[in-house]
């Protein structure tokens, strides 16, 4: 029996040949080296055979083009040279392509991404569907790479340097429109006429390369060395601001294409190759490989060994707020089923669907969303002010205040309005499960779903049982948390539950860091230029020092003096100030304010004298010591189930900078045994709540990581 070839030929009558991509035994099309020879007898068939009038490309999967080179092929290079080559042999096969004397047509339908796209653009002509999962991109950034078998070059040829750049500096992935606009692809049409399209390309002359289509000043910038010259400033500047450089790909990519533009395709290909083998090696690269192994892992994951979820048919919702108003939206509009709201007020209903026309107008203003579609999804979405309706809801989902004995109502009302095996999950940030779930018939039914916000921009949702959920109900929530596009963790029961538990000490010591007198921009400099994406003290104006108060308190009660909040939340709540949303808190705010200046009269609010006294890395490492310890605290308590779902709740849920891969993979980095000293060190310098985690001592002493 011969062995089942990833790329099928098929000459037909009209003397186009048609290669399709199927790659055995994958449910998406990833290309490897091993393809390399396989393509090259393709080829050589190709050159020989005269009749052969044009070529098509498409792919054999039925939602997906091609998702790239395999990342698991990349990640098992063990030397630059190694990594090189793997670019240097996909230069060298979508060259072959490109020299190719017939026309060579692209014809996409699903994901066209990194070496996806760069077998696209390495054909004369590019045909994409209008689905929605259409999609093109050169996502290689997010891998801490660069695009490695030409992307780097035939990207900006195609689109302008400008469009291109941000395009690789940003993993931004266009829509076949947007794709057309950009002068990446060349025809959008119904994905049921896709290869008749593409054929009718290839039947054609092979045409020749056309200049981007450029207007404007990008026009002007563009054509000419001086303007290119600003073009590359620009990138350099805005890429430097947001990655404090903490991700080699991003200067390679703007010299790689720099190189191309000046010194020509050659020169840009072979510095591509060479950045890509050097990046790939780098320990940046592959702490995001990790993360994008543990994400896809996770898709898989029901949250309950054996347990397939029941069908979700309808949401109900409790609270039309900000928390309530953004949960109903992803439930219509990303996982695509019937909302129904319940306020007490027709205030609370009208905000949420407001919200939710809000967004989906935003995108029907850009051009991402029909208007049809929008209707369709406000269809979905319909208020109450009593629970008619509810006998109907398999899971309800609860944002009411945060008031325990309101909670145990919700319980008790949607026992008695909804269904026996209705779930309700209550998106409580800091009531314990267990206690809503107390006075509950039917306690298996009670979870904890709780978002993070704005709900539609976070994507982590945490899953938290208590001791007597269901099997069945975690499996549900996990499956309703997907659909609505979260990558949701299963975490246990307790205070803070995983993520503002580990986040506490670490505001708490930036906090105590200010109230040493360490000037507030300095801190939240030192904790940016870390990786995270805001520092901690403007991340407790975000949230809210009044929130932030309130929940200290509830750790320090139930988890022990190590949370002991530093003493500055009476002072500053007596002069009302809560931060961004009264436009009062560490910084300034409000009309007229440019720029992120700090509000001085809070150093006198505090009796602060500011002064610089510690560098940014020990500030870095006094803040986020105590955030690893206590990562290892609750996943010694069972809090976590795993350091990889700590690791991907932290990244996903906080902004842990995601090129250390997580708390984790940050501390089996140090090594446990250093983290132990330091851990003590501090201890003995500036408290006991710096004592490491028993777990972390009794791996250091066994000298075991985490992973
Ligand atoms: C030389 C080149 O320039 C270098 C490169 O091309 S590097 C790779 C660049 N490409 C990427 O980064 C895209 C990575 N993939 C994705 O983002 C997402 O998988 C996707 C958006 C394509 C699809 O998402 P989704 O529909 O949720 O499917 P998802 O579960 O993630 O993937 C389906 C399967 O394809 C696999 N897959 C997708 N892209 C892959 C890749 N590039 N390498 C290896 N496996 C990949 C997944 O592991 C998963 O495998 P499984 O079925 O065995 O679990």
């Amino acid at each position: 029996m011969s062995e089942q070839k990833a790329f099928s030929l098929d000459i037909r009558d009209n003397g186009i040949a048609v290669i399709t991509i199927d790659v055995p035994g994958e449910s998406m099309n990833t290309l490897k080296d091993t393809f390399a020879d396989e393509v090259g007898t393709l080829l050589n068939r190709l050159e020989s055979e005269s009749d052969i009038k044009g070529v098509v490309f498409i792919s054999g999967k039925p939602g997906s083009f091609i998702a790239g080179a395999d990342i698991n092929m990349i990640n098992d290079c063990e030397t630059a040279a190694d990594a090189e080559s793997l670019a240097r042999k996909g230069q060298a096969m979508f060259d072959r392509i490109e020299q190719l004397d017939v026309p060579v047509v692209a014809a996409i339908n699903g994901a066209c991404l990194g070496g996806g796209l760069e077998l696209a653009m390495a054909c004369h002509v590019r045909v994409a569907s209008d689905e929605s999962k259409t999609q093109l991109g050169l996502p290689e950034v997010q891998l801490g790479l660069l695009p490695g078998s030409g992307g780097t070059q035939r990207l900006p040829e195609l689109v302008g340097v400008q469009q291109g750049l941000t395009m690789m500096l940003t993993a931004k992935q266009l829509r076949a429109k947007q794709a057309k606009k950009a002068g990446l692809v060349d025809e959008v049409v119904p994905n049921s006429i896709l290869l008749e399209a593409a054929m009718k390309h290839a039947l054609k002359s092979k045409p020749k390369r056309t200049k981007a289509p450029l207007k404007g000043v990008s026009k002007l910038l563009e054509a000419t060395s001086y303007g290119r010259g600003i073009i590359f400033k620009k990138a350099a500047e805005q890429a430097q601001k947001k990655s404090q450089g903490n991700y080699p790909a991003i200067d390679k990519i703007i010299e790689t294409v720099r190189t191309g533009v000046e010194k020509g395709r050659e020169a840009g290909f072979d510095q591509e190759a060479r950045s890509f083998g050097q990046l790939a090696m780098t320990n940046e690269s592959y702490q995001l490989r990790q993360i994008f192994f543990a994400t896809t892992e996770m898709k898989k994951e029901t949250g309950a060994d054996g347990v397939k979820p029941a069908e979700t048919h309808r949401v109900g919702v409790l609270g039309g707020g900000l928390m309530g108003g953004g949960i109903a939206y992803v439930t219509a509009a990303k996982a695509g089923l019937p909302a129904r709201i319940k306020d007490i007020a027709a205030d609370g209903i009208t905000h949420a669907l407001h919200y939710s026309y809000e967004r989906l107008n935003k995108k029907v203003k850009r051009k991402h969303m029909r208007r049809a579609e929008l209707e369709h999804t406000m269809l979905k979405l319909s208020g109450t002010l009593d629970y008619s309706g509810f006998e109907r809801i398999d899971v309800v989902i609860e944002a009411v205040f945060e008031d325990l004995d309101l909670k145990q109502k919700m319980v008790a009302d949607i026992e008695q309005h909804a269904k026996p095996e209705t779930i309700f999950a209550t998106n409580t940030s800091s009531l314990p499960i267990t206690q809503i779930a107390e006075k509950a018939k039917r306690p298996e039914n009670v979870i904890g779903l709780h978002y993070f916000s704005p709900v539609d921009k976070m994507p982590l949702a945490e899953i938290i049982t208590h001791q007597g959920t269901s099997d069945q109900t975690i499996a549900t929530t996990v499956a309703l948390a997907r659909k609505q596009g979260k990558t949701p963790i299963v975490v246990k029961d307790g205070a803070g539950f995983f993520v503002n538990r580990i986040l506490a000490p670490y505001m708490n010591e930036a906090a105590r860091l200010v109230l040493a007198g360490e000037p507030i921009e300095h801190v939240d400099k030192a904790l940016v230029k870390f990786g995270f994406p805001v520092g901690p003290v403007t991340l407790l104006d975000e949230v809210g020092i009044d929130v932030g108060a309130k929940v200290a308190g509830i750790l320090r009660k139930e988890l022990g003096e190590r949370f002991e909040p530093p003493a500055a939340f009476d002072k500053l709540m007596d002069d009302d100030r809560k931060g961004k949303k009264n436009q009062k808190g560490f910084y300034q705010y409000g009309k007229g304010v440019k720029g992120k200046p700090v509000d001085s009269s809070v150093y006198s609010l505090l009796d602060i004298e500011p002064k610089q006294q510690l560098d940014r890395e020990t500030i870095a490492e006094l803040c986020v010591l105590p955030m690893l310890n206590e990562a290892a605290y609750c996943l010694q308590e069972g809090i976590i189930r795993s350091a990889r779902d700590g690791d991907i709740g932290s990244v996903y849920g906080i902004g842990f900078p995601p090129f250390r891969g997580g708390p984790f993979r940050y501390m089996d980095e140090i090594g446990i045994g250093t983290l132990v000293a330091k851990l003590e060190k501090q201890a003995e310098k500036r408290g006991d709540r710096f004592q490491p985690a028993p777990l972390l001592v009794e791996m250091a002493e066994q000298q075991r990581r985490f992973y």
